[in-house]
């Protein structure tokens, strides 16, 4: 299996050089991503962080955002990391004026600088259950939130797998008086009560994955014999449907996995990208059965 990072700004090498680098460490190949075809290399994609506003800029030089797309449409799973989160939103909030342009496949909406400015970077630790429960490990984790965004809502689709509770008004107030001298460590210093109480809970979502695949069957039409129609998007066709079609199977973290030596966030991905492989190969062999011997008795439309 390889694995394709994004290298076009930010903390790709984290991933990719040197005996400490994240997928080394998780044994895995991987692959510098900067031109479009070099996708076709690569069945799943680290989107690491960095500047999204520059990352987008150069995606967008180097007509990389096509390709992009129909990476995550084709259900190739793509983690995105920081910077890398707001790529994979299907909607952002927060950004330069003029806006920016997304890859989307997230079904959520991240603000760009939810935590602040990068002065106000911070690190605290993030209880992981999901993390634990298939990976193993301490109940939670150090997470390292540079000049973070967050998530402010997500859809039905997407499970949440680590939330930052949002600050009490105390806290708030104590940590804006830190703001102008003293210093607070670990803790976010200025909180923006408006943003937050955007955020689910009154609290701020930093993990995601998507859960449940979402099937879609645009574009075909069959005959449905039951009632002599052509229709599109019966259930019982998309029912019959891969999985692999439909939404990518992404995840994405607001801090950086690859900062710290807790490399069960990238272990997880990686389970994930084996389970798509995994289904893609038996979806690919049953749709072949198909044409031979049609397991449903609605065909679909040829012509
Ligand atoms: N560490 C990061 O990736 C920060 C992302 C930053 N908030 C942005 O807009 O790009």
């Amino acid at each position: 299996m390889a694995v394709g990072v994004l290298a076009l700004q930010g903390s790709f090498n984290e991933r990719l050089s040197g005996s400490s680098a994240t997928l080394k460490r998780v044994g895995v190949k991987g692959v510098e991503i900067r031109k479009p075809e070099q996708l076709q290399t690569v069945n799943a994609l680290i989107i690491p962080g960095g500047e999204s506003t520059t990352m987008a800029k150069l995606a967008h030089y180097h007509n990389l955002f096509p390709a992009l797309r129909e990476f995550v449409k084709m259900g190739n799973p793509v983690c995105g990391t920081c910077a890398g989160l707001i790529f994979l939103a299907d909607k952002a909030a927060g950004q330069k004026a003029g806006s920016q342009e997304l890859i989307g496949g997230l079904d959520c909406t991240v603000h760009r600088n939810l935590f602040g400015s990068p002065l106000q970077s911070f690190e605290a630790d993030l209880s992981v259950p999901e993390i634990v429960r298939k990976e193993g490990g301490p109940p939670s984790f150090r997470g390292v939130f540079i000049r973070a965004p967050a998530i402010l809502e997500v859809g039905p689709a997407v499970q949440v797998l680590a939330d930052f509770p949002a600050p009490s008004d105390k806290t708030a107030k104590s940590d804006s008086a830190a703001e102008s001298g003293e210093t607070s460590g670990t803790k976010a210093k200025k909180w923006n009560a408006k943003k937050w109480k955007k955020g689910k809970n009154n609290g701020a979502t930093v993990a995601t994955k998507i859960q449940k695949k979402v099937k879609s069957a645009k574009g075909n039409c069959f005959h449905c014999k039951e009632d002599g129609h052509w229709k599109r998007n019966c259930p019982k066709y998309l029912a019959s449907l891969p999985a692999k079609s439909g939404k990518a199977p992404n995840q994405a973290t607001a801090f950086h996995p690859e900062l710290t030596a807790y490399t069960r966030w990238h272990s997880y991905f990686l389970k994930m990208v084996n389970e798509t492989s995994e289904e893609a190969s038996t979806s690919t062999s049953l749709s072949s059965d198909e044409q031979t011997t049609p397991k449903y008795d609605l065909p679909v439309f040829q012509g």
